[in-house]
């Protein structure tokens, strides 16, 4: 049984798996579901788990901030399923794994619709955390580094218990994903289920929404039109940038090890918005301007993993530095956007 402390452990076994799991519609070692799979991290982890021949992968998204384009290579393979669905509504699929990811990521998307976010965090939780029950899978969550809101610890370990408003315009997010951990180790110790916690922090890479309003997305769809930079005040705010391959690598591991977590993914390299601004204009367009802008309440000040858990636990660190992986992504962006770099 995975541990995490006296205070996590489950005193429950695991539930047996359902009978119906041996209905495999191909003849693989583990069906696992990816919710929110067509989105920017999920459409990545699909990759992965895909090249492994041992794996059938079962995709649920409704679509609201991901792409079928994001797995068009995996349409039509017959260890691969995509199903159309809100996770706020119950799925009854049946699966070993589930890496539950549905949830919608970039700041002005989760504020669009507040109600809807908290939804998808709490009741798509729940729904697949009593998936998890049935089926006896084991289940993962993406969880997120603004559990520590604007964190007054830097940088943030997994101990620390966060400084985060719960009335604020960010709050159906980052309340969201503590009320959806906080369900995720009630299952585990009252149900035995086997759960798996990933505190991710930024991520970037190819297949980012390009008009996705985070920042790395911004700067860079900024640099190739020839846009001002727009950093937002006062922009000394630090954040930490993990490449996505990284990420996925860290998640698989989380999965496949012993441990519950919470585990912080991500990576410490900490920079200030004006220094990444400065780096992408070096990097992509040394023409661009820089300019700052008005910034949005509750912005978190700092943010910087403390990762000595992922790294002792899961033997896990990340190996793509920022100046590496932003031209990879401007590749990608400028394939999306049609513009090639000025010669
Ligand atoms: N990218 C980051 O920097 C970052 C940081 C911390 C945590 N996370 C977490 O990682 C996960 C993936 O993030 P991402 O960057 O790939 O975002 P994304 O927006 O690209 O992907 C989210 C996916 O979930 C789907 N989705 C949203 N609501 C849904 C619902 N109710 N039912 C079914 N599908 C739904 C979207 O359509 C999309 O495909 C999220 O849970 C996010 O909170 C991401
Ligand atoms: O790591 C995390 O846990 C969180 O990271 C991001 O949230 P945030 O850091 O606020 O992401 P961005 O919107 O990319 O903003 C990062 C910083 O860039 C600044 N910014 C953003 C956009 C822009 O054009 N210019 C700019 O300076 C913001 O003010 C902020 O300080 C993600 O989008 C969340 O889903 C995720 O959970």
């Amino acid at each position: 049984m995975a541990s995490n402390g006296n205070n996590h452990v489950s005193t429950k076994p695991p539930p047996e798996p359902s009978p119906l799991r041996k209905a495999k519609f191909f003849q693989a070692n583990m069906r696992i579901l990816v919710t929110g799979g067509a989105g920017f991290i999920g459409s990545h982890l699909v990759d992965k788990l895909m090249q492994n021949e041992k794996n059938e992968v079962i995709v649920v998204d409704n679509y609201f901030t991901g792409s079928k384009d994001n797995l068009k290579q995996w349409i039509g393979h017959p260890r691969f399923e995509l199903i159309r669905h809100d996770v706020t509504e119950p799925l009854l699929v049946e699966v070993d794994q589930i890496y539950h990811l549905a949830c919608p990521a970039s700041p002005i998307f989760y504020k669009y619709n507040p109600v809807k976010t908290i939804k998808t965090n709490v009741i798509g939780t729940l729904n697949m955390l009593g998936l998890a029950k049935r089926t006896g899978a084991r289940i993962l969550l993406t969880s997120t580094s603004e559990v520590y809101g604007d964190p007054l610890m830097h940088p943030q370990d997994e101990t620390y218990w966060g400084n985060v408003n719960p009335i604020g315009v960010r709050s159906c997010y980052d309340e969201g994903k503590r009320v959806a951990e906080t369900l995720m180790f009630d299952y585990h110790r009252q149900h035995g289920i086997e759960i798996r916690i990933a505190r991710i922090f930024n991520t970037y890479g190819p297949r980012m929404n390009i008009d996705d309003g985070r920042v790395v997305s911004n700067f860079i769809a900024q640099a190739i039109r020839d846009e001002p930079l727009t950093v937002q005040l006062p922009g000394t705010q630090t954040r930490s940038f993990c490449y996505v391959s990284d990420m996925v690598d860290g998640l698989i591991r989380l999965m496949e090890g012993d441990n519950t977590g919470p585990i912080n993914i991500g990576n410490p390299g900490e920079f200030t918005m004006l220094e990444l601004a400065e780096n992408v204009k070096e990097l992509i367009n040394p023409d661009v301007k820089i300019i700052t802008v008005e910034n949005t309440p509750d912005d978190p000040r700092q943010r910087k993993p403390d990762i000595t858990k992922a790294k002792e636990l899961l033997g896990w660190e990340p190996k793509v530095k920022l100046r590496d992986g932003l031209p990879l992504m401007e590749e990608d962006f400028r394939g999306r956007l049609g513009i090639s770099r000025k010669k």
